[in-house]
Formats: C-alpha cells, structure tokens, sequence
C-alpha cells in the first residue's frame, strides 16, 4: 500500500475537524438567536477563528509550505472587541483527543500569534511547490441561514491537488440519505449529522464521521453510476448570484433530467456527489468578470475525482489551480460521473453556446 501524503492527510483531517468545531460552536450561537442573524459578526468570527486554527496546525506540521486562505487580519488589528471574542473561541478550542491535539501543536499561543498565524494565508499560489487552500467556512450564506457549510482544506503540489479534506457539519452522517440541503428542524442538535471527506491523488476518497471524538476509519465512497438520466439528481448553488439557475434548468431539460435541482450551499455539493448522493453538480457563470477561487474548488475537485468521477470547467477542461489564488483559467464548473460526463458538456456546451 503507498503511504504517500499520509501524514498531510493526517494533520489536514484533524485541523480540518478542530476547525469545524469552532464554527459548530459559532452556528449553535447563532441558531439559537444568541448572535443576530443581521449582524455579520458570526460568520466573521467562525472564519477568522478556523482559518487561524487549520494554519497554526500546518505551521506546526509543515513549516516551509505557502498558504492561500481567504480571510487576512487587518479587521481584527482595527477591533479589539472582534479579536477578543475570537481569540477566546481560538483558545479554548481543542480536540477531546489530547494525543491528536498535541499532534496539531496544541493552538495558538497567544492573540498576537493569532494575528499574526491569520495573516500567513497570503500566499498568491501558482505552479510551483506545495501550497495550503483553506476556506474556513465555504457557504457562509448557508452558514448563516442555518444550512449546509464547509470547512477546505487541500494540499497543492506544483499546481496539482495532492490532498483534498472537506468537513460538512450539516450532512447526515449517513452516506446513503436521500440528498437534501435540509438539516431538519432542530437545528441545535447534532444527532446523525457531521461528515468529513478525504481523498488523496491515486488512492480513493472515504468518508467518516466529523467528530467530536477520535476519527472513525474511512469508508471508501463511490459516485453513482447514471443509467437513466430521466432519475438523474443535480445540485447546485442556493444563490441565483453564484450559478446560473436557468441556464441549469434548459441544461437539465436538454439531457432528460425530469428532478427539481438541489441547491445546497458549500462544498458539501461536491462531497455529497462522490457519495452517491446524488449526480452531478453544475456551476454556471452569472457575470464574464468572476473568477472563481482556488479554495472554493480544491478540495471538492480531487475528492469527486478519485470517487469516480470527472471535474471540469464548462468547456471541458480540467480545473487549473496552478495559476494563483483564483481559476483565472475557467468557467464554471461541471462534475458527474465520468462515464455520463461528456453528455452533460455536450448539453452545456449547447445551452451555454461554447
Ligand atoms: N459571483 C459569484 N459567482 C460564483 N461564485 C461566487 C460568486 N461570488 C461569490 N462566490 C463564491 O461562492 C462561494 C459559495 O459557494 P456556493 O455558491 O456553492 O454556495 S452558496 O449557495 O453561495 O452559499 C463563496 O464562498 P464563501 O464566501 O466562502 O461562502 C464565494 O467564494
Ligand atoms: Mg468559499
């Protein structure tokens, strides 16, 4: 069996699932109407205090790697009372596992290294050496609304994704549920819900149990095989903003899909196609100028990959993340199986006019 990127994946599973339960703590918060919906506080709170987390965890681990996350630090140097709350959420959250903990470095030590491990996410990526992409909390609408969330983490290696962690605290643990985007009514239990993905390149992708105790063994997970695409699933994104929804629409007509789509917001679209869930997921430009951002992306890529299946920007071609921190290079984004996933170009293709 090849061990190679054993110990990336390792520290990338264990921040990633630290990180997460900073941001359950911050969603629970606001569920229950502690932090107000209308103020953007919460989820500047849960994103500044993962993404402050996961790198101190990959500084520890991998001292020399660069870094691409979202968020930087300024906001928090010009409000103290911003930092303050942060810093006791990035301080007194720890894995219940003292041995994992200690793997990740045991936190940050104090609210100036908080500061300061924040703003190493700076890096402008590109083709060369291993680079970090984090999005400490990819859905932050869907965060807020009380939907579905993700925390990222993927490792690129000269432009490649290596290594791709996706923790969605708001799937059912249970990788053969109906896909759905509802997390049920009781929003403040976690009962069946919290998954972690992984994939490593050539080795498959698994899921597992989010935490929060010690990470069960992986399950191997597969994309579905489509027979008929009349009982075809597509999901895509809740805001009319990030995806084209009537393209979609005459695209799904065109290839015989007869479902509603699933709009879901994060990440968790991509691991809940290379579950079986459902799929295909498609992801339409609404302006010419967007570009999308290599953390939105490439974790979900290399995960729906080696479950089976076929990522590619709406031409076609693959994603490249090996130009900085965005996919300058592409538009869009197609993922299904790769057996069904030239009919589906084929349509959008049509549709889109390409
Ligand atoms: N115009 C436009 N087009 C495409 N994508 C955009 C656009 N604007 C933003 N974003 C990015 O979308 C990320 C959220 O992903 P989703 O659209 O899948 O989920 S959501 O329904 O919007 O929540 C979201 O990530 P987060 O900001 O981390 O939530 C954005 O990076
Ligand atoms: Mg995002």
């Amino acid at each position: 069996m090849t061990t190679l990127y054993l110990r990336e994946l390792e520290i990338a599973q264990l921040a990633v699932q630290r990180a997460a339960q900073l941001t359950k703590r911050v969603f629970h918060e606001t569920a229950k109407g502690t932090v107000s919906k209308d103020d953007a506080s919460p989820v500047t709170i849960g994103d500044f205090g993962a993404q402050a987390l996961i790198i101190a965890a990959l500084r520890h681990n991998f001292p020399a790697d660069a870094v691409v996350a979202e968020e930087e630090a300024a906001p928090l140097r010009a409000d103290p009372a911003l930092r303050d709350r942060i810093w006791e959420l990035v301080r007194s959250t720890k894995l219940e596992d003292v041995g994992a903990e200690g793997l990740l470095g045991g936190g940050v030590r104090d609210v100036d290294a908080m500061l300061e491990v924040i703003d190493r996410g700076g890096s402008k990526g590109g083709r060369v050496g291993r680079v970090w992409a984090i999005d400490p909390i990819d859905g932050t609408k869907g965060f807020l609304r009380g939907g579905q969330y993700a925390v990222c983490l993927g490792l690129l290696v000269d432009g490649d994704v290596k290594v791709g962690v996706l923790g969605c605290p708001n799937l059912p643990v249970d990788d053969a549920a109906p896909l759905t985007a509802d997390i049920g009514a009781n929003q403040t239990d976690d009962e069946g819900r919290g998954v972690l993905f992984s994939a490593v390149v050539g080795q498959g992708a698994t899921s597992r149990p989010l935490g929060p105790g010690a990470l069960k063994e992986g399950k191997k997970i597969a994309m579905k095989a489509v027979t008929d695409m009349a009982s075809a699933s597509f999901c895509e994104s809740v805001e009319a903003g990030h995806s084209n929804q009537s393209d979609s629409a005459q695209i799904a007509q065109k290839l015989g899909i007869t479902k509603p789509s699933v709009r879901m917001d994060s990440q968790a679209k991509y691991g809940s196609i290379a579950r079986g869930a459902g799929d295909i997921y498609l992801r339409l430009p609404t302006s010419k100028t967007y570009q999308e951002k290599i953390w939105d992306h490439a974790a979900g890529d290399l995960i729906v990959r080696e479950a089976g299946g076929q990522v590619t920007d709406t031409t076609g071609a693959r994603l490249d993340f090996g130009v900085g921190r965005t996919l300058a290079n592409n538009k869009g984004v197609v993922a299904a199986p790769a057996a069904v996933h030239g009919q589906v170009i084929k349509a959008v293709r049509e549709v889109l006019k390409l």
